[in-house]
This record gives structure tokens, C-alpha cells and sequence, in this order.
């Protein structure tokens, strides 16, 4: 690798480029929308620049712990209770001004063993997840927007999943768990939670159902949150979401999409990342549709700390936002859903290549390769810088 020497090449142009009106959230609100969110993690909240564009509420009026308010990490021994890294997010939520989506109550995963492997009868679990449930839930009175108090409870075929909850309590576990956080904090807009319920399927009509077994107990349900983790080119078309969204609303509740994220089959092309846009702006026009769709929560919003590749293997680039916290087209096609404006200007731009032997050239485009934001420059560490569309460019 022969140094690189610089030439300094000054093409000035006249290029029109695109530039960032309203954000994600901001837009949203203008449409009578509660919020657009975003999941994040404590870890994560190290990145001063991951940590500054999640503090944007241009584009996140919300935030949801992914981790850090689940059973496991709450109350890992019986009775103890560890708040500290839910309350670093709870606290960031209130520094930002963003509402905070807590999750999540009752959920068969990241249980500790206590709970998992433990010799309960009916009234001794009963206790046990009441006892969490009033502890957590007054721990973070007025501070939650909404809890998911049960989470995926159903099996693919609209059946009980066979969880510790539905073996020794039954189905009442669901309506008990709802009465229990209502009381603890009755501000709180209380949430099921499951995925595979975003169009019309047994597992959907399985959701319908406890929603009406939580309302026949009595006890307050307020919204189904539908978390979307969609694959690109699968994702349901916007008719079909808006038909689901209806079934639900319909039963008097509320509707948000809580954990939305495409991914797909690595390495992403041109061609995925134009599905992906397509399959979000679909999603998002389905909430836009419904007065009761009250908000959006992406599951993090760049690839950098997406889930997906530690949880399905081979496969990523499910966030709009990519690994460099660089928009990628499905930011475009959440905002175009949202009715939100780019506007177009003509600047003068002067780009200057550094060429050498072996040396990266740069590339004519008033993409985003490279940089951050909408008007990064244009070389790629690695790849090539290709002209996705009118206004974006990526290093493939
Ligand atoms: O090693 C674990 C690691 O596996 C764990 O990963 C989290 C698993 O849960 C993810 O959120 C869920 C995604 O989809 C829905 O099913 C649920 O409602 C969500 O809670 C979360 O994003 C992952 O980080 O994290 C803790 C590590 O110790």
C-alpha cells in the first residue's frame, strides 16, 4: 500500500441536495401521533455519538429499556430489587423530555431461575409475581408512559404458550397481572405485548382474545402493543396491518407497534435496502391509518446495536439507522409515512479527492458515504460508495 499523496481537487458544483425538515417524532406529533421512540440498553449509552442522536427528539420523543426493566435484571433473587440500570433510562427519558415505554412485567424469557425452575403452587407464584409486579411498578410510578405487563403469552397457533405463569395459574394469570399493575399505578397505560400478531392470523385472534379475558376479569387493559420484527420482502402489506390494527381497536383498546425492525439476509444490496424503506413505510402508514395507532418504537435505531445478528444469525441491517448512525432509505420511507417534508436546496459544493496509488477516490455524490448526517462526504473505508437514490448514497 503506497502512501496516499493529496491532490486537492476543488470541483465546485452546483449540486441540489436534500436537507432534513421535521424529524421522526416531530412529524409524528404533527399527524396526532403520541410519539415516535426508539429501544436502547445501557451499554450502549457509552457512545457519546449513539447517545447524542438518541437524545434527539427531533426524531425520538420516546424511549424503551431493552433489557434493563426485565425480571431478570429487576429482581434476579426472590425480594431483592435492583432499579440502577433501569433508572439510568428511566432518568435519560426524563432529562430528554421523552416519554418512556416500559418492558416489561411478565414475560416467560429472561426470567431468573428462582422463577423459571422454582416449586410454586397457584398461590405462591400468584404471590411471587404480584409481589414483583407492585414493587416495579410503584418503583417507577408516573414515571411510565405504558407497561407492557404481559409479554408473548401466546404460541404461534393462538394457544396458551406453556409458560411457568400459564402451568400454575392458568389463563387468570393475565387479567391477575393487569389488576396488580393498575393498582400500583393507575396512570400507567397497561399493555399485552407480542410479535406475529401485525396481521390478521390464529395468534392475532389469540391476542383479541385476552384482551377481552383482561376486560371480562374487570380489569384494566389500555393497549396491545404489536412489536413488528419483520423480514424485508415479508413484512404485511399496509392493508393488511390496517385491517389487524382495526380488530384490535375495535375491542375498545389502544394499538402501537412497540419493538418495529426489518432485517434482512447479509449482506444488504441496493435492492434490499429499497424493500426495507418500502416494507417501514408501509408499517408506519398502517399506525398513520388508525386514530388509536398512538405511537411507533423502533428496536433501536442503528444496526450498530441492533439484536438481530446475535439472535438470528446470518441476517442484520434491520434498523434505519446503519452501523456508522448514518440514515439509511428506510428513514426516508418512516418519514415520507409520516407525512414529514425533506426540502430541497442548491448548494455549492466543493469536494476535494485524495488520490494516490492504491488510495480511496472519492466518489461525485452528495450522498452520505463516509460522513454522518445528510450531507457527509462521499469515500468509503471499505466498499464502494453507490447512488442508492436521488438523495443517498452508501458504502456497499
Ligand atoms: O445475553 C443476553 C442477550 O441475549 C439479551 O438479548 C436481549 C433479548 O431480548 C431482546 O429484546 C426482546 C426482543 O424481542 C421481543 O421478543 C421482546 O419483547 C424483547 O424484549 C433485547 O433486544 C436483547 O438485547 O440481552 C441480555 C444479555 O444478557
Amino acid at each position: 500500500m503506497v502512501h496516499l499523496s493529496t491532490i486537492a481537487l476543488a470541483l465546485a458544483s452546483v449540486l441540489p441536495q436534500l436537507t432534513q425538515g421535521a424529524g421522526l417524532h416531530t412529524s409524528a406529533v404533527a399527524k396526532g401521533k403520541l410519539y415516535f421512540g426508539s429501544a436502547t440498553d445501557n451499554p450502549e449509552l457509552t457512545d457519546t455519538a449513539y447517545l447524542a442522536q438518541l437524545s434527539n427528539t427531533d426524531d425520538f420523543g420516546q424511549i424503551t429499556p431493552g433489557n434493563s426493566q426485565k425480571w431478570d435484571s429487576i429482581e434476579p433473587s426472590q425480594n431483592t430489587f435492583s432499579y440502577t440500570k433501569g433508572d439510568v433510562i428511566a432518568d435519560l427519558a426524563a432529562k430528554n423530555g421523552q416519554k418512556l415505554r416500559c418492558h416489561t412485567l411478565v414475560w416467560h424469557s429472561q426470567l431468573p431461575n428462582w422463577v423459571s425452575s422454582g416449586s410454586w403452587t397457584n398461590a405462591t407464584l400468584i404471590a411471587a409475581m404480584k409481589n414483583h409486579i407492585t414493587n416495579v411498578v410503584t418503583h417507577y410510578k408516573g414515571k411510565c408512559y405504558a407497561w407492557d405487563v404481559a409479554n408473548e403469552a401466546l404460541n404461534e397457533d393462538g394457544t396458551y404458550r406453556d409458560s411457568v405463569f400459564y402451568k400454575y395459574i392458568g389463563e387468570a394469570y393475565l387479567p391477575i397481572a393487569f389488576a396488580t399493575a393498575a393498582a400500583a399505578d393507575p396512570d400507567a397505560k397497561l399493555y399485552y405485548n407480542d410479535y406475529n400478531i401485525e396481521s390478521a392470523s390464529s395468534k392475532s385472534t389469540g391476542a383479541q382474545r385476552i384482551v377481552k379475558l383482561v376486560q371480562q376479569y374487570g380489569a384494566k387493559i389500555d393497549g396491545v402493543g404489536l412489536q413488528a420484527h419483520f423480514i424485508v420482502g415479508s413484512t404485511p402489506s399496509q392493508s393488511a396491518q390496517t385491517t389487524n390494527l382495526a380488530a384490535f381497536t375495535a375491542l375498545g383498546v389502544d394499538v402501537a407497534y412497540t419493538e418495529l425492525d426489518i432485517r434482512m439476509t447479509l449482506p444488504s444490496t441496493t435492492a434490499l435496502l429499497t424493500q426495507q424503506s418500502t416494507d417501514y413505510k408501509n408499517t408506519v402508514a398502517a399506525c398513520m391509518a388508525n386514530t388509536k395507532c398512538v405511537g411507533i418504537t423502533i428496536w433501536d435505531y442503528t444496526d450498530k446495536y441492533s439484536w438481530v445478528p446475535s439472535t438470528f444469525p446470518g441476517q442484520g441491517d434491520a434498523c434505519p439507522w446503519d452501523a456508522n448512525l448514518v440514515k439509511k432509505p428506510a428513514y426516508a420511507g418512516i418519514l415520507a409515512a409520516l407525512g414529514g417534508t425533506t426540502s430541497t436546496t442548491t448548494t455549492l459544493v466543493t469536494s476535494t479527492t485524495t488520490a494516490g496509488s492504491g488510495g480511496t477516490t472519492s466518489v461525485p455524490l452528495y450522498g452520505q458515504c463516509g460522513g454522518s448526517g445528510w450531507t457527509g462526504g462521499t469515500t468509503c473505508a471499505s466498499g464502494t460508495c453507490k447512488h442508492i437514490n436521488d438523495w443517498y448514497s452508501q458504502c456497499l
